[in-house]
């Protein structure tokens, strides 16, 4: 994890570890990264495996553009300075869920490359699934289930991703959706068999927990 700290400030180990809440939740935990245009369909993709995941008993949290932005990240707007900050903050957001034990499931457009790999870089790699929501433009406008597509090409909304600002595909993302092609239930399954393939939703490996009881 690459950090930035305050100065005077030295960080804290406590008695109990990221493994051992992993280990109690009898998961491993991972963040999957759903980048994609306004209404590829990440927040839908997000909710609907966060509810295959909650059916089979894990621990999950889901973190999306929109809702963030109502608070945590409610003062930024949509330059490429504020979308950094914006996901800056998601990152590290997203780490301490890890820290906690969950499995993040993140909705946030994350259109520049650079900064999805700051962000691959604050959660580390290992727990970091890029999954590339590649619906084509043209059907994530023909959707506009906001109205936004249409206020954007009115000039009504300035830098809007895919119209008057960029979107950078990935390039290797560990996995390529597209909600145009393939059902939903469909994706969820595929989502479910790369978690299971991966051994994610495995029991998190035993810790040092007795040499840890032993030494409080
Ligand atoms: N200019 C502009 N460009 C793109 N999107 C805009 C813009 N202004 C507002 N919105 C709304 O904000 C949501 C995207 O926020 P994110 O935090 O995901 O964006 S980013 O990752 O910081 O680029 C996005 O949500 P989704 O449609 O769910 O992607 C929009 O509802
Ligand atoms: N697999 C899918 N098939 C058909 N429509 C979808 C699918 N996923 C999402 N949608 C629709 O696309 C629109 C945008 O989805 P949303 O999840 O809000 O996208 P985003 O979070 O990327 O902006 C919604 O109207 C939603 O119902």
């Amino acid at each position: 994890m690459t950090h930035t700290a305050s100065s005077n400030t030295v960080y804290q180990q406590h008695p109990v570890s990221s493994a051992q809440r992993a280990q109690l939740k009898r998961q491993q935990p991972v963040v999957l990264w759903f980048t994609g245009l306004s209404g590829s369909g990440k927040s839908t993709l997000a909710g609907a495996l966060e509810q295959a995941l909650w059916q089979a008993n894990r621990h999950t949290y889901v973190l999306d553009g929109d809702n963030v932005r109502h608070g945590l990240c409610g003062d930024l707007g949509f330059s490429q300075e504020d979308r950094a900050e914006n996901l800056r903050r998601v990152a590290h957001s997203a780490a301490l869920m890890l820290d906690a034990g969950l499995i993040v499931l993140s909705a946030f457009i994350s259109p520049s490359r650079e900064e999805r790999q700051r962000v691959r870089k604050i959660i580390g790699s290992e727990r970091f699934i890029e999954v590339h929501v590649a619906t084509p433009i043209e059907v994530c406008e023909s959707r506009d289930p906001k109205g936004l597509y249409a206020k954007a090409r009115r000039g009504e909304i300035p830098n809007f991703t895919g119209i008057s600002a960029p979107y950078q595909e990935p390039l290797e993302p560990e996995l390529r959706l597209d909600t145009s092609k393939v059902e939903l239930p469909e994706l969820v399954q595929q989502l479910m068999a790369y978690l299971n393939q991966r051994g994610i939703l495995d029991e998190a490996p035993v810790d040092d927990i007795s040499l840890r009881s032993s030494q409080t």
